[in-house]
């Protein structure tokens, strides 16, 4: 038992766990129940195998664990309604609705485990428990209803209930920005004066104008993801937040990807990529981090959360020497069936990823103040395998590049100053 259980290629019980709270997340996000989710097929498009009673039980049986009694009675639920086609009245059918009444009961769940007492007796009879269960069960009004306090599903540290419900419907597309906000959104070629743009122009699509995001379209070859996923991806690991290297950070539900960070300077395959940031950004990458290479599977995420600092935390790395995060570029290295967009919830916006752009956006004021509008977010992955490679630029080399101005704008953002912490 010993060799099956302790196999390192077997998840552990965080992967079990973590698993559980991914299909959690992807139902309260995306609105889905059980049936669809174990049905596989998630808006017209499949998007996993169907799940069969034994896949439903086990979800139920974590989620039990984890004490999230809604959640637990409606996957116990369909794990019995789909057992319920396949139940005959051998030992082992009726074990495995005892393990499933077990649980109903203790999440008083009554009508499920009445259900269930029922099926067990008519091939039972003589089943002392059902009995009793059955008879408890009767005693209770017909109209009771089994009354599991839905809890408050906000995971998030950082923001209220309220902004999270707005990011969550971001996600879904619910929540947009009205006609007259995006009427002067544009794509169009740019050359910033530079010469050799002059010969090769970028395409761009302005996002949003205040504050600006921009997506730069085809700027990453297809040779470039191969080079950086190669180098790469022997020393992803889990993500962390709060810290710049993986190993300081701490693991948390706020963001659950893989990642690392990946040194560009002196790779010559890399050489061109740099500057194509460089000319993109029209900032330095001079003082910036390693560029991190993310990866969200299934139900992966990124919670809302700053990329840049703020004032108060000067022990980050770097942060010192060059100074906090000023700007975010962002390239998508994978296109995704469904989920996955990139959310700016007080912005309304909904950035789907297309493969070999990046988008761009400042995370600081003009003035060098934080700017609360870029919080942002990497909507829970449906379908799909998301590959993100971030580049952070810093304040202090872009002296010569973005001059700080020394008007306070802060009032431009100042309303959304309202994180947790
Ligand atoms: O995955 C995304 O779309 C956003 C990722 C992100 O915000 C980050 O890595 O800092
Ligand atoms: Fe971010």
């Amino acid at each position: 038992m010993d060799t099956i259980t302790n196999r390192d290629d077997y998840p552990d019980e965080e992967e079990l766990s973590a698993s559980a709270l991914a299909f959690v997340r992807l139902q309260e996000t995306y609105n889905l129940d059980a049936t669809e989710i174990s049905s596989g097929v998630i808006a017209g498009l499949k998007a996993w195998n169907s799940m069969s009673w034994d896949d439903c039980l086990s979800l139920g049986q974590q989620l039990y664990e984890l004490g999230d009694d809604n959640r637990t009675q409606e996957w116990l639920r369909e794990a019995f309604k789909k057992f319920s086609t396949k139940f005959t009245s051998d030992k082992e059918s009726i074990s495995i609705l005892e393990t499933i009444a077990n649980m109903t009961l203790d999440i008083n769940d009554a009508q499920t485990t009445l259900n269930i007492t029922e099926t067990i007796l008519k091939v039972q009879p003589d089943h002392i428990a059902a009995q009793v269960a059955k008879e408890f069960l009767e005693t209770l009004p017909k109209d009771f209803e089994i009354s599991i306090d839905k809890p408050d599903y906000n995971p998030s540290v950082y923001i209220s209930p309220q902004d999270f419900r707005t990011y969550e419907a971001v996600c879904r597309d619910e929540i947009k920005r009205s006609p007259s906000e995006i009427k002067d959104l544009h794509c169009k070629y740019v050359t910033y004066n530079n010469p050799f743009l002059t010969l090769a122009p970028f395409k761009l699509e302005l996002l949003s104008s205040d504050p600006l995001i921009v997506m730069y379209h085809n700027v990453l070859y297809d040779s470039e993801i191969t080079h950086l996923l190669n180098k790469s991806i022997p020393h992803i690991k889990r993500s962390t937040i709060g810290s710049a290297t993986a190993d300081q950070g701490s693991r948390s539900q706020v963001r659950t990807s893989h990642s690392t960070f990946t040194t560009y300077e002196g790779d010559l395959a890399l050489k061109n990529l740099i500057q194509r940031v460089e000319d993109m950004t029209r900032q330095t990458i001079k003082g910036s981090e390693l560029i991190q290479v993310a990866n969200y599977g299934m139900g992966g995420h990124y919670e809302p959360h700053y990329d840049c600092f703020g004032p108060n935390t000067t022990t980050y790395v770097g942060y010192e020497t060059e100074g906090d995060r000023i700007s975010t570029g962002m390239f998508y290295a994978s296109d995704l069936d469904l989920g996955g967009s990139t959310a700016f919830p007080f912005l309304r916006m909904n950035v789907k990823p297309v493969k070999g752009t990046m988008v761009f956006w400042y995370n600081l004021h003009a003035s060098g103040n934080k700017d609360f509008r870029s919080l942002h977010a990497g909507c829970p992955v449906i379908k799909g395998s998301k590959w993100i490679f971030n580049i952070w630029m810093r304040i202090k080399p872009q002296m010569l590049y973005r001059k700080c101005e020394l008007e306070d704008d802060t009032w431009k953002s100042k309303q959304f100053n309202r994180m947790r912490i």
